[in-house]
């Protein structure tokens, strides 16, 4: 729409939106970067390519002045800045930045599949919704004994991704309950600087009005929600949807509208209708509602009819045990008392539980390999399939263009004991393996007889991986030396005296000067 200077008109929106369907994905990891340092008279200097820097979170946090959910109804596309790519001359990408969305007290998060899965509380309290992916690791960082002057880079991994729904459940010390028009607008004008709209047709208000309430020494917040009607909780009127405010008050007041003309309608009736629709609400969602206590505001009592029928009820609703106030929003008569009454409700709740502190959750993805394992292997029409944090994550992490990255990704694999487990398990060369997420997933033939990093490769003959399990003191390495120079000195002397060599050429055992399993470096960038 375009006003007369063509500026945009302000479009009505509105203006308390309290569900939300929102899309959150963390930032990528940077990738890491393989490079060689390079110098005058140095044309091979080692390994200096740096981290790609971390991508940024996706946080929920609660604002003290934040009310409503409008900002994620118009945008509802949320991601954490991407990690920066690292550099040579071991420079580290920057970090991405977090991104933090701010939300009312009381926001509910669910999943997808309406699973809670955080509810919010007091001013400060966040959630890291989706973590940001981790930078991959530069070949300066991957260098190791065994590995001097790796060619690759591990990738950065991809942020979390989810769709999530954000609920606003008031957080309000008192809620106002009552049939339409009964006067629960009115009521929350009169106690306080909040200003409704308030009408004589049923359903004036659509979503809760919240204001604060001075009594004495006391302040609270009042809730005024929606009209309830017979059948709410099925979802009649404005249904379901609005009794769940109500359920964080400590008190419940029930607002009467004795001045109503409807026939078949009551004091009496009217409270017992609105009763029997928290309790359906409370079974069917098992809430545990009932537990307020209530208070009873006979409304409207300016109005001389209204009053008398207030004066009919009060024994009865008394005789119930309830606490009865007569007042008028219209004239302010009683609410003083009323507000009193109130007031020393929420101070004793307030009382009895203690503050909530400023809370940090963060949802760790579930351990999907089951507790105590890294992996598990489940064999699924003819394949393999891996599954496990680790497996999956190297997997993101591997630049499949690269050997090299592939060779130290099935390296890996095999520390972490995938390919044990395999042959354990039956699985046969030729087989298919299958790791990582299943639509991202990567399929490997299994080959357990050739030696997994490009540098173990260099190395021909030896199967580096049956020295791992078995590692080595430097005892015996300095015995094995030392037998190796004896075994030399032997050929040289049997090529000297012109013996045939044949029979001392192959010693039943090997050595790798450079055993993997020496390296105490592994495990760290394992971690990763
Ligand atoms: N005479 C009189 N009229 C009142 C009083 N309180 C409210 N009303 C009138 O009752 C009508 C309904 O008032 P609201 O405050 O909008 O009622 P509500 O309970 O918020 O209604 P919904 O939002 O539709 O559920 C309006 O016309 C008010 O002016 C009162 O104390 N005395
Ligand atoms: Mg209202």
């Amino acid at each position: 729409m375009r006003g007369q200077y063509g500026k945009e008109r302000p479009v009505a929106v509105p203006s308390f939106v309290d569900k939300v369907t929102l899309h959150v994905a963390g930032g990528s990891g940077g990738d890491g970067v393989a490079s060689v340092h390079r110098e005058k008279f140095k044309p091979l200097g080692g390994p200096d390519g740096g981290n790609g820097g971390n991508g940024g979170d996706v946080i929920l946090q609660v604002g003290a002045d934040v009310t409503t959910l409008i900002d994620y109804h118009h945008e509802p596309h949320r991601r954490g800045t991407n990690g920066a790519p690292g550099a040579g001359s071991n420079r580290s990408g920057s970090n991405g930045e977090d991104l933090v969305l701010r939300v009312p007290d009381g926001t509910v998060v669910k999943d997808a599949s309406g699973e809670v899965l955080a509810d919010l509380i007091g001013p400060g309290t966040e959630l890291v919704i989706a973590a940001g992916g981790r930078g991959g690791l530069g070949n300066a960082a991957l260098a190791s004994s065994k590995r001097k002057a790796p060619g690759f880079a591990l990738k950065g991994e991809p942020g979390d991704e989810l769709t999530i729904t954000l609920e606003l459940k008031v957080v309000a010390d008192v809620g106002l309950i009552g049939f339409p028009s009964a006067g629960k607008s009115s009521l929350i004008a009169a106690l306080s600087r909040a200003r409704p709209k308030i009408a004589d047709y049923p359903f004036t208000t659509l979503v809760p009005n919240l204001g604060v309430v001075t009594a004495g020494s006391t302040t609270f917040t009042v809730a005024d929600v929606p009209g309830l009607i017979e059948g709410a909780s099925e979802g009649r009127g404005l249904g379901h949807d609005f009794l769940r405010h109500v359920e964080r008050c400590a008190a419940l007041v029930h607002v009467i509208d004795c001045a109503t003309v409807d026939p078949g309608r009551d004091p009496l009736s009217d409270l017992d209708v609105i009763e029997a629709e928290l309790k359906a609400y409370a079974e069917a969602t098992g809430s545990d509602l009932l537990d307020r206590p209530r208070l009873v505001a006979l409304n409207k009592t300016d109005v001389p009819d209204a009053k008398e029928i207030a004066g009919f009820v009060r024994d009865e609703l008394e005789a119930r045990g309830l606490d009865v106030y007569d007042v008028s929003a219209a004239s302010h008569a009683g609410l003083r008392e009323l507000s009193f009454a109130m007031a020393e409700i929420v101070a004793s709740r307030r009382a009895e539980t203690p503050v909530a502190e400023v809370t940090r959750i963060v949802l760790r993805p579930k351990a999907e390999a089951g507790v105590g394992r890294e992996f598990t292997i489940d064999q699924v029409n003819g394949q393999w399939i891996v599954r496990g944090e680790k497996p999956k994550r190297w997997v993101r992490q591997t630049d499949f263009a690269n050997d090299e990255a592939v060779g130290f990704l099935a390296d890996r694999l095999n520390r972490l004991g995938v390919e044990d487990e395999l042959l354990k398990r039956g699985a046969r060369a030729g087989d298919d393996v299958v790791i990582g997420d299943e639509d991202n997933a990567v399929v490997f033939d299994f080959d357990p007889q050739i030696p997994a990093g490009a540098e173990v490769l260099g190395r021909r003959g030896e199967d580096l991986r049956i020295d791992q399990s078995d590692r080595r003191t430097n005892v015996q390495r300095r015995e094995e030396l030392a037998a190796r120079r004896a075994h030399e000195a032997e050929i040289r002397e049997a090529r000297e005296s012109g013996r045939p060599e044949s029979s001392a050429a192959t010693p039943d055992w090997t050595f790798p000067e450079d055993d993997p399993a020496l390296d105490g470096d592994d495990s760290d960038e394992d971690r990763r």
